[in-house]
């Protein structure tokens, strides 16, 4: 860590050789504290840039579930891989929260979206704060390479599908679990944008993969693996993962997508499957 630290540390847990840890940090794109979770795995030298995947997590998660449910440091820690784990939108007594207090609005669900609309417009800049505030403090603080790779579930996995697709210089890869690929076209999207971002459908496009994909596609490349269960109750109801296979088989575009019988939307998928993930990683930081 650099000598003058905007970190404070809250906790620190040696795991597979390796620390778990969790800060805290001031942030000036959402205007609020945040907490953030860090595996760093074992390391021969400490001035060894280390490759680095950031995971963005689902509805009603904070940075601690990944962290608590995967299982992901062991294979992490075989790979010498960074695990960083954000929190899903900005926390605190200013900020504001679904009025009815629903799961899908407000804390715990930001969508990783920079919010135009009132009230959530001061605080909700997810992504901002994840293509930008987070990875400048996360390589200022520690010794980590410049290009990461990206994963993410459900919310998540469409914040790490659109977040690489838009910035493609930026990632090596991007892959995800369950993911809201079609936010335009689904309920959870419809309501967080229309909440978020109002009712400019061109900037709603700017957010949703299947968009994304079929602007840019033809044209640019990021390796892509997307996993999902079979029996996942958000499967057809929110139309996950499957409209962007369609796009990327009609444009051509190649990304690897799997579907499992039996497995559900939990972090029991999730955990049967990341060892696969941090592999499919591995050859691309
Ligand atoms: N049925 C859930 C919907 C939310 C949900 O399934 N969240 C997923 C991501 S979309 C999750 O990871 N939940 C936290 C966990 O399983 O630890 C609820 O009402 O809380």
């Amino acid at each position: 860590m650099s000598n003058t630290t905007e970190l404070a540390e809250l906790s620190a847990n040696k795991c597979f050789g390796g620390w778990q840890k969790r800060y805290s940090h001031k942030s000036k794109v959402l205007d609020c504290e945040m907490q953030f979770s860090i595996f760093f795995p074992p390391t021969t030298s400490p001035d060894i840039k280390l490759p680095a995947l950031y995971w963005l997590s689902g509805l009603t998660c904070t940075d601690e579930n990944f962290a608590t449910k995967a299982g992901a440091q062991r294979i992490a820690a075989e790979l010498g891989i960074m695990l960083i784990m954000p929190d899903t939108s900005p926390r605190g007594d200013n900020v504001p929260d679904a009025a009815d207090g629903a799961y899908d609005l407000g804390l715990g669900a930001g969508f990783y979206v920079n919010a135009t609309q009132e009230p959530w417009k001061d605080h909700y800049q997810m992504y901002d704060y994840i293509v930008d505030e987070l990875p400048s403090l996360i390589s200022k603080e520690f010794r980590v390479k410049d290009k990461a790779a990206i994963a993410g579930h459900s919310m998540g996995g469409h914040g790490a599908l659109t977040i690489a697709l838009s910035n493609i210089k930026r990632f090596c890869s991007v892959s995800a679990f369950a993911p809201i690929v079609n936010p335009t076209d689904c309920q959870w999207g419809q309501k967080a944008f229309t909440h978020y971002l109002g009712d400019d459908k061109n900037l709603w496009a700017d957010y949703d993969s299947c968009a994304l994909m079929r602007q840019q596609g033809q044209f640019l490349h990021i390796p892509m693996l997307v996993d999902q269960g079979l029996d996942d109750n958000f499967f057809h109801a929110q139309k996950l993962t499957k409209p962007l296979e369609e796009v990327a088989k009609e444009i051509g575009y190649k990304a690897e997508f799997r579907y499992h019988p039996g497995y559900d939307h939990s972090y029991f998928f999730i955990s049967s499957l990341i060892e696969e993930h941090l592999r499919f990683h591995a050859k691309y930081l």
